[in-house]
């Protein structure tokens, strides 16, 4: 067999804008090798119980599509289904390769894994290149003067920004397509077709805000940078407004590439008249920052995902109500906001920003409710839901993180109010109170007999009660 390397695709599904494949493709170039490309799914990741139906289902939309583009490159997409650290020494041995390629991961068990499985090939005498890709400045390329990791934005923000961008790569060349012979040691390695989300224990009927795949994730970006962008800052914040760019699973994936994505908003930003304009679009490149600073933060403070960032939240006084946690889930807490934001995520396996931060504040503020809860429920079910971003909005909602000021604590009555006042978001997802006046609706205050008619609850608990109680608590955790 002639020699080989091969690209292990994890959350770069992709072959534009790609630094990894295309380095991987000047290797295989200079050293005369063939690429072989794969996709695996981990059992240690599909087993775990923080798994979204919708997540899996848009992973295996995006992994369809980028098998159709390998073909149209010449070549193909090859699937395994077993652990990875089992895999990739097997293959790299029985291929003739002669490298292994990957993109760099911030999560704790994909770097743990990453390290075991370089190791072993490395023994094998193996080489084992790996690339950051995913980011638009890897974890350690933004740090304060004295070197440290930020810990807190908006420093991070300013050193982010000023700093240059790589620009996009271009789509890989035409590959070479594996003879009959190595496709056959390939099925004995054990490859396999893509399987369907059912097939790997995953139902999702509902459909996607973003459909999976390439070509729809670049049509909503031209979309969002022809209409939304350059109202984002005004826009942003109201959950019934078409305002925001729903990227984000295809950022999750990596089906779009960072610098694409930066290079499109950048352009836009040099070519509008007014400063007016390039605000909005400067809010949205922040919230691109969001993303890395998140990342950067999980990178280098890994024991974020395993609780509190914030010693004193160890043993903060959750009231942890099982009810009362059913109710947030199920959208039936009698709070309308809260409701309609629950019951869109469940629905289309997506929710608005403005209103993660509602339900996220009412669960641990109103509820009083362990934050981890509410991230795991998320990542049950959301379709971008991502360990780095979603641990960081929970945190900070929680404020449990790294930047606790100051003590946010949201009102969903003034947020319906001021981001929602017509109730139009409410009346499309909590839809037994659709003919129910505004004013009430932003309010929460449904006179009894109407509410009754529709069937809705009254709330579960007192908004003003149950803020003074959690201060009380926090203002206990903070003087132990
Ligand atoms: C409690 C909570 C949990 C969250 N969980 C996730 C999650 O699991 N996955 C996720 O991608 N985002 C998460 N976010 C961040 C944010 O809500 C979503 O990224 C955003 O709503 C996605 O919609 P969009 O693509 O239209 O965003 P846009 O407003 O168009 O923003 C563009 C991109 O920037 C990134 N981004 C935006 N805001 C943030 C942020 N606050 N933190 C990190 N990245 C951001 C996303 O990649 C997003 O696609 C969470 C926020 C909160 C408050």
């Amino acid at each position: 067999m002639s020699k080989t390397i091969l690209f292990w695709h994890r959350r770069d599904l992709r072959l534009t804008d790609h630094l990894g494949l295309n380095r991987a493709q000047q290797y295989s170039q200079t050293h005369r090798c063939k690429m072989i490309s794969l996709f695996c799914f981990d059992p240690n990741i599909l087993q775990r119980d923080d798994i979204a139906p919708a997540r899996v289902a848009y992973l295996i939309g995006c992994l369809a599509d980028l098998q159709q583009q390998y073909q149209k490159q010449g070549s193909d997409l090859y699937f395994f289904s077993v652990k990875p650290q089992e895999l990739l020494p097997k293959l790299a041995q029985t291929l003739n390769s002669e490298a292994v390629f990957w993109t760099e991961d911030v999560e704790p068990y994909a770097r743990k894994r990453d390290e075991e499985i370089k190791t072993q090939l490395e023994q094998l005498g193996i080489n084992v290149f790996t690339v950051w890709d995913q980011l638009l400045h890897p974890p350690g390329d933004i740090q304060t003067k004295t070197g440290e990791p930020y810990k807190v934005y908006t420093p991070f923000w300013k050193n982010w920004l000023k700093q240059p961008k790589l620009d996009p790569v271009g789509l890989i060349q035409p590959l070479t397509p594996l003879t009959d012979s190595e496709q056959q040691i390939i099925q004995k390695l054990g490859a396999i077709s893509l399987p369907t989300a059912q097939a790997l224990g995953y139902s999702w009927e509902n459909g996607f805000l973003l459909n999976p795949g390439r070509n729809a994730a670049e049509e909503r970006l031209a979309q969002f940078c022809d209409q939304a962008l350059v109202f984002y800052d005004e826009q942003r914040n109201f959950p019934a407004l078409d305002g925001t760019s729903l990227l984000s699973p295809a950022l999750k994936f990596g089906v779009l590439g960072i610098r694409q994505i930066w290079q499109q908003a950048a352009e836009l930003y040099s070519t509008v008249r007014s400063d007016e304009a390039r605000n909005n679009i400067q809010t949205w490149q922040q919230e691109l920052a969001w993303r890395e600073f998140y990342q950067h933060a999980l990178y280098f403070f890994p024991e974020l995902a395993e609780g509190p960032y914030r010693e004193a939240f160890q043993d903060f006084p959750w009231d942890n109500n099982e009810d009362h946690f059913q109710a947030w889930c199920e959208g039936k807490t009698g709070y309308p906001i809260v409701d309609a934001a629950m019951r869109q995520l469940n629905e289309t396996g997506w929710m608005h920003n403005r209103c993660r931060m509602i339900v996220a504040s009412f669960l641990t503020k109103d509820l009083i409710i362990d934050w981890r809860w509410g991230e795991k429920y998320f990542m049950q079910t959301l379709v971008d839901g991502d360990l780095a971003a979603n641990n960081g909005g929970w945190q900070w909602s929680a404020s449990s993180g790294m930047d606790p000021k100051p003590l946010r604590i949201f009102n969903p009555a003034s947020q319906a109010q001021k981001f929602d006042p017509e109730g139009e978001y409410i009346r499309q997802w909590v839809r037994e109170l659709s003919s129910v006046d505004s004013e009430y609706l932003v309010t929460g205050k449904i006179p009894k007999s109407e509410r009754e008619a529709c069937g809705y609850p009254a709330p579960i608990v007192d908004h003003k009660r149950q803020q003074a109680e959690f201060k009380a608590r926090y203002k206990l955790i903070r003087l132990s």
